[in-house]
């Protein structure tokens, strides 16, 4: 007998059963959809719309929460929750995507038939249709609790305690776009490598910018130039470069803009002995090796870059990364903890891109507003001073310390390096200057705002230590 093919999953169906499962097991949302690829029954193109359905629901879950509060009679407690998260995706579906008030109701009546029961189905109907009517009357509800932080937090859909410390350090206004910046569909950014045409003559532009623009023209990715870099490009939708096998083949590396300036503020220098602090995956580890050989020949071959991680794991992702975009020979990888590893010898520059909360990249990470605590940003203070410790111990005299995380928080970025000065005399700030352009700068240090500056949120400062 023929087997009968299993018959396809709609993307609806496929995005209720990963938020069910991103809720049950607290997975990352990246890498659920990863794991169900290729299972057979469901093809890419639906594997992507889900992956988009799941990443969405998950930033904007409070804020549709408070929704469809407005219109399950008993509240959403009481709720199967395979009939909620279907409601989540219909209200996401209305309110965020805009989907035509029929096709979202429709989709998800049927949604919640296949996962449950035709009962399930009436509901979903009468919940999403009285939340499209409100929408077509313009007549939503708001969040008017008397509490700005609260009000915000449920606008935006983020944790109340995140929403009080941004309105306390920026005001009113920056936070609410700071916070509408984080439910944005991001863009993301890839950074030439030099290697776009393997076969053909050097490429023009930056780092063969100009020949990775033209493949990615060609693929239909539509890229845009950087503003802010010039071997920068970015584009609106990855799934192209990853069909393509771009990444694979090393012809560019996904990297944001800002990430990308913090190698700028670290300018690494052919023939420089510079040390990664804290490397894995190795996006900026690679970015500077490149820097270093494109910068000219290294004389008598020294100047390598030295990219130390704690996780062995992740440490091999580094050097993957230093072979696919052609640097492997510059590039040495050290399985270590910084904090009790001894330098085997002074480096001229090194880098401390510090764990940290992420709350620059929360546009990025869909889950990670839902999993931090004000607990976290405490310890990652004492972490980050620990490691900044160590790694002002590798520096030579005279020599270069830069410190980056991907956080907006003063906390672990300003406050530590004023931390920092105090309790290490022989170093002090220096202004990171042209080496970033102007807009991109703050005082002396790098700033970048997703909110300002459309790239994710990151802060680098360099930290000179007296010859
Ligand atoms: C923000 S990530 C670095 C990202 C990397 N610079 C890049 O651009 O791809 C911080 C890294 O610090 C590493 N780390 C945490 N504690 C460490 C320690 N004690 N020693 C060395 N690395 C550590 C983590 O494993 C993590 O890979």
């Amino acid at each position: 007998m023929p087997e009968t093919p299993a018959p396809p999953v709609s993307a609806r169906v496929l995005a209720v059963e990963r938020l069910l499962r991103v809720e049950a097991d607290g997975a990352f949302v990246a890498r659920l959809g990863a794991a169900r690829r290729g299972a057979g029954r469901v093809d890419a193109e639906t594997a992507r719309a889900a992956s988009d359905y799941v990443a969405g629901v998950t930033r904007q879950k409070r804020w549709l929460d408070f929704l469809l509060g407005h219109y399950v009679r008993g509240g959403l407690g009481a709720l199967d929750l395979e009939l909620l998260q279907t409601l989540r995706v219909g209200a996401y579906d209305l309110v965020v995507r805009g989907t035509a008030p029929h096709a979202a109701v429709n989709e998800a009546v049927e949604t919640a038939r296949a996962l449950l029961h035709r009962g399930a189905g009436g509901l979903a109907n009468a919940v999403l249709r009285a939340l499209a009517r409100a929408l077509r009357d313009g007549a939503l509800p708001e969040p008017s609790t008397g509490d700005l932080a609260d009000d915000l937090a449920v606008r935006h859909s983020h944790p109340t305690w995140m929403v009080r410390r941004w309105l306390a350090a920026w005001g009113e206004e920056a936070t609410a776009r700071f916070l509408a910046s984080n439910n944005e569909p991001p863009r993301f950014a890839l950074r030439a490598t030099g290697r776009a045409q393997p076969d053909g003559p050097q490429p023009d532009g930056p780092g063969g910018v100009d020949a990775l623009a033209e493949r990615l023209t060609s693929l239909g990715a539509e890229p845009e130039r950087s503003r802010w870099l010039d071997d920068f490009v970015t584009v609106g939708r990855l799934q192209p470069v990853l069909r393509a096998g771009l990444l694979a083949e090393g012809a560019c590396a996904v990297q944001d803009e800002a990430a990308g300036l913090v190698v700028r503020v670290l300018d690494p220098q052919p023939g420089e002995a510079v040390l990664d602090g804290a490397a894995a995956p190795g996006g900026k580890a690679v970015y500077a090796a490149q820097r270093m050989a494109a910068g000219g020949a290294i004389p008598g071959g020294a100047g390598r870059l030295v990219a130390l991680d704690v996780s062995e794991a992740k440490t091999a992702l580094v050097a993957e990364a230093a072979r696919a975009q052609g640097v492997a020979d510059l590039v040495e990888t050290v399985t270590a903890d910084l904090t009790t590893w001894t330098p085997p010898r002074p480096f001229d520059r090194v880098l401390l891109d510090a764990p940290c909360s992420g709350t620059g990249v929360l546009a990025k990470r869909a889950d990670l507003r839902w999993n931090r605590s004000p607990e976290d940003l405490r310890e990652l203070a004492a972490l980050q001073d620990r490691l900044l410790d160590a790694a002002a111990r590798a520096v030579r005299p005279g020599g270069l310390l830069v410190y980056s995380t991907c956080s907006v928080e003063a906390e672990e970025n300003d406050d530590r390096v004023g931390a920092f000065l105090a309790r290490h005399a022989d170093f002090s700030l220096e202004p990171v200057g042209a080496l970033v352009p102007e807009p991109i700068r703050d005082g002396d240090v790098y700033r970048a705002l997703p909110h300002v500056h459309g790239t994710d949120g990151a802060f680098a400062a360099r930290l000179r230590r007296a010859g």
